[in-house]
This record gives C-alpha cells, sequence and structure tokens, in this order.
C-alpha cells in the first residue's frame, strides 16, 4: 500500500452515542485510518466490519453513524472533526423502508409474468445538499437488503461513478465500499467531455436520453434490476437551464419519486406545478444534513482533478498507469458540437452550429493534457452520441514531426477503438 510509513502512533478511541455521526474532513495531504471496534456502525449506509482498518485518502469527507451506539478508533491526525447526534438519518430511513415497499409490491405484480417497475427515485436539490450522499445511503440500504438497485449519474461536475464530465450508470449489487467508491466493471458510461452542461445542453440532454433508452432495455431482461429500481443523482445546477434539465431528467427517466433535500420550497413548487400532469410522481422533501461540506469552486476543482487522478493511479495509488504511444493515423479525434478551446483548429471552420455535429479534430499540440474518451462507436459519424465509452486516455505529448501521440492510460492493452472523443476536460498530473 503506497501510504506505508505515514501514520504515527496516533490511534485514538471515539465513543458514539446511538444515533449519532462522527463527522471527518481528512487532512489535505495525508491519509486517515480508521475502524470499528464494538457495537454497529455505517458510513453512508456500508456497515463497517468489526476490527478491520479502512484507509481514507486526503481530503475524503464522511461521517460515521450509528444507529445504537459504536466504538471505532482512528489513526492519524484529521483537518476536521466532530460528533453530532442532529442527523436526519431516520427520516432517510423511512424513505427507504417505503421504497422497501414498492419494491416488494412490484416483485408481486406481475404482468404477464414480468414484473413491473420498481421505484425509480430521483434527488434534486442545491449544490452541497447531499444528494450524493443519500443516493449512497438508499443504494446500500437497498443491496444489504438484497436488492440491485441501478445509480444513475447524471452530475458531469461532481461525478460519482468515474471521471467528471460523464454522464453513466452502474448496478449496485452489494454496498458500495465507501473508499473505492462505486465500481466500474458494470458501469455505462457516455461521454459529454465537459463539466457544465451549458456548454452543450442538446449533447447533455440526448447523452441522458441514450442512457434512459439503454437502462429501460436492460431492464427488460433483468426483473431482478427491473424491481430494485433506480436511484437518480442530479447537479445541484436548478435554476435557469439548470432547472429545465431537471424536468428533463425526471420525465426522461419516467422517475416515480423526487426527493428534494434541502429547504428548497420555490423548487418544490415549480416541479410539482410543472409536473402535474404526472398523478403518480411523489414528492418527497427531505432536510439536509449539517454535516454535509461546503466545497468552494476551488474545492471542487481540486476534487476533479483527484477524481480523474483516482481514475489513471488508484484512489489509493495502487493502479499502474500505462505511457504509450500511437502513430497519427492509429486513433481519430472527434469533437460534438462546438466549444471555444478547438474554434482555431482547421476542423473548426467547417462545423456550423449544430450541437450534435460530429467533427473530425485536426491533431496538434492543443490536445496536450486533454482526456479523451475511448469510444465504441463503429460508424463515428452516426454513433458516437449513442456508443458508450471503454474508458479514457489523457495526451502527454504530440509530435507533429513524427506523427506521434504519446498518451497515459490505465490499461496496458492497445486501444480497443481508434475513436477518441474530444471535450474540454483537462488533466495536468499534480
Ligand atoms: N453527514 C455528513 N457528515 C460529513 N460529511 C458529509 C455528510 N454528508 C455529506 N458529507 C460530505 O459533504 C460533501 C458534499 O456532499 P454530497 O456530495 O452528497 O453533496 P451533493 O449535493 O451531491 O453535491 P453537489 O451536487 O454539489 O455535487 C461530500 O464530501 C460528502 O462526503
Amino acid at each position: 500500500m503506497s501510504y506505508g510509513g505515514e501514520f504515527g502512533p496516533q490511534i485514538r478511541r471515539v465513543k458514539l452515542e446511538k444515533q449519532s455521526e462522527f463527522r471527518i474532513e481528512v487532512q489535505r495531504t495525508r491519509p486517515l485510518r480508521l475502524r470499528l471496534l464494538d457495537g454497529g456502525a455505517e458510513i453512508f449506509g456500508y456497515e463497517l466490519p468489526h476490527e478491520v482498518w479502512f484507509t481514507f485518502p486526503p481530503r475524503m469527507i464522511f461521517a460515521v453513524f450509528t444507529w445504537y451506539g459504536a466504538t471505532i478508533e482512528t489513526d492519524g491526525i484529521t483537518e476536521n472533526e466532530y460528533t453530532s447526534c442532529e442527523t436526519p438519518m431516520m427520516s432517510y430511513l423511512r424513505v427507504h423502508n417505503s421504497l422497501l415497499v414498492e419494491r416488494h409490491r412490484s416483485t408481486s405484480s406481475t404482468r404477464d409474468s414480468v414484473p413491473s417497475q420498481g421505484p425509480r427515485v430521483i434527488i434534486v436539490g442545491d449544490t452541497d445538499s447531499g444528494k450524493s450522499t443519500l443516493a449512497k445511503m438508499l443504494l446500500n440500504w437497498a443491496a444489504k437488503d438484497g436488492w440491485k438497485p441501478t445509480y444513475v449519474d447524471l452530475n458531469i461536475g461532481q461525478s460519482s461513478i468515474t471521471i467528471p464530465g460523464t454522464v453513466s450508470a452502474t448496478p449496485i449489487e452489494m454496498p458500495v465500499d465507501p473508499v473505492e467508491g462505486f465500481p466500474l466493471d458494470k458501469a455505462i458510461v457516455h461521454y459529454f467531455g465537459h463539466t457544465t452542461p451549458t456548454t452543450n445542453l442538446r449533447l447533455y440532454k440526448s447523452l441522458v436520453e441514450e442512457l434512459a433508452r439503454e437502462l429501460k432495455q436492460e431492464s427488460f431482461g433483468n426483473a431482478e434490476s427491473r424491481a430494485s429500481g433506480m436511484v437518480i443523482d442530479t447537479m445541484g445546477f436548478i435554476v435557469r437551464q439548470g432547472y429545465e434539465l431537471l424536468l428533463h431528467a425526471i420525465r426522461t427517466f419516467n422517475a416515480t419519486v423526487v426527493i428534494v433535500l434541502g429547504q428548497e420550497e420555490t423548487l418544490v413548487n415549480d416541479l410539482k406545478k410543472d409536473l402535474k400532469f404526472k398523478k403518480s410522481l411523489q414528492f418527497v422533501n427531505l432536510e439536509k444534513s449539517a454535516g454535509v461540506f461546503f466545497r468552494g469552486s476551488d474545492f471542487r476543482k481540486t476534487l476533479r482533478n483527484s477524481n480523474i487522478q483516482n481514475y489513471f493511479y488508484g484512489v489509493t495509488n495502487d493502479l499502474t498507469v500505462y505511457t504509450k504511444t500511437v502513430k497519427f493515423s492509429d486513433v481519430q479525434v472527434y469533437q460534438i458540437g462546438d466549444f471555444p478551446e478547438t474554434s482555431s483548429s482547421t476542423s473548426a471552420r467547417r462545423r456550423g452550429n449544430d450541437p450534435l455535429k460530429i467533427t473530425p479534430v485536426a491533431i496538434d499540440e492543443h490536445l496536450v493534457n486533454k482526456v479523451l474518451a475511448i469510444s465504441y462507436a463503429k460508424q463515428p459519424d452516426h454513433q458516437i452520441i449513442s456508443s458508450i465509452v471503454a474508458g479514457f486516455v489523457c495526451i502527454k505529448n504530440v509530435n507533429t514531426g513524427e506523427e506521434r501521440i504519446t498518451y497515459i492510460s490505465p490499461s496496458a492493452a492497445e486501444l480497443p477503438s481508434k475513436t477518441l472523443i474530444l471535450g474540454t476536460l483537462e488533466w495536468r498530473v499534480t
């Protein structure tokens, strides 16, 4: 483990009263170890096993919650920590229980031997209202009860499944490890390529529609996943175009429950008004936890960078990253729509204003540090938007003289496809 040697003899015991939580911000540069000694405790719905050390990487912010009391041990110095007995966990658990009822109902109400669909929950609210955290809890609790719900991540700014700028989904077959995060092996990932939807609203909506279509198709053949339903995480952009995108997501996924986090009266009223014809749609307004950490724009940028770093190097720095070289002729780079960074490239002049127009991009130095997605599209011109991506590479060097591109990849294998997608997402090794 690459964190070896960074721990001191700073082992402390923390006793937690029932229904309280220990909120921790890990130091900016050093990890923290933690384990459960006695009682029962969970991290965002993931039940901690006894006496097993977990190593939380720098900057991670989380809470250890106990329903009936627990003793935990920490090893390391935290940036910030405190215990609180005031949590909205009971109200969150009530929502979970009502979702369980719906899941059971959907398995018993079979039509032509096909179970009806389980609850499709969408969580909306301001930035830092705890949406992703609540999604994790609902998914972990469901998985613990034997269900296999699908997690849908529409938050391109602070993505949870994979790197920022993606619209993705993954089945949750077991509670999600609080350090490693969501598994990627079964994820369906589309690359938007930007961290704000306004860069290309049409494309963002198209990718959301694609994802919804794919999940619908998959769920036909999978009764378990169909009955378990889905939990959809959204962006904290809840006004103007952000609000329109929420309506779009609710309609596209045909959500059955909208959870509004925080005291968002205007948002609730507006959604109820605009969705009044969806008679079966339930609204649940939940309190935001005081433990949710406020993340300013600089911190968000840092988190985005470490999210990309985690993709290449692993959350605990345990992956090998491969530096590889290909000839210009071995790849074809495309972009979807237009965006400022590439407007000087030769291909940009031919593009016009169609936000879904797919254009080949000239390979030159402007690609250095760009994160490109590897698309499975067989015919890029037609399929790039509807195709999922295999993964990502980051361009490190473009040698125009020798016509060679050097990139890093988490895989030693050759690129699974020649088709790469460019957005505005960049990453520099820090
Ligand atoms: N009860 C808690 N105690 C400590 N930290 C918490 C708690 N709840 C959430 N957090 C932390 O607060 C941060 C923000 O929470 P979260 O990501 O769930 O918010 P969000 O509404 O999804 O954010 P955004 O939409 O802005 O991306 C995260 O780092 C999360 O781990």
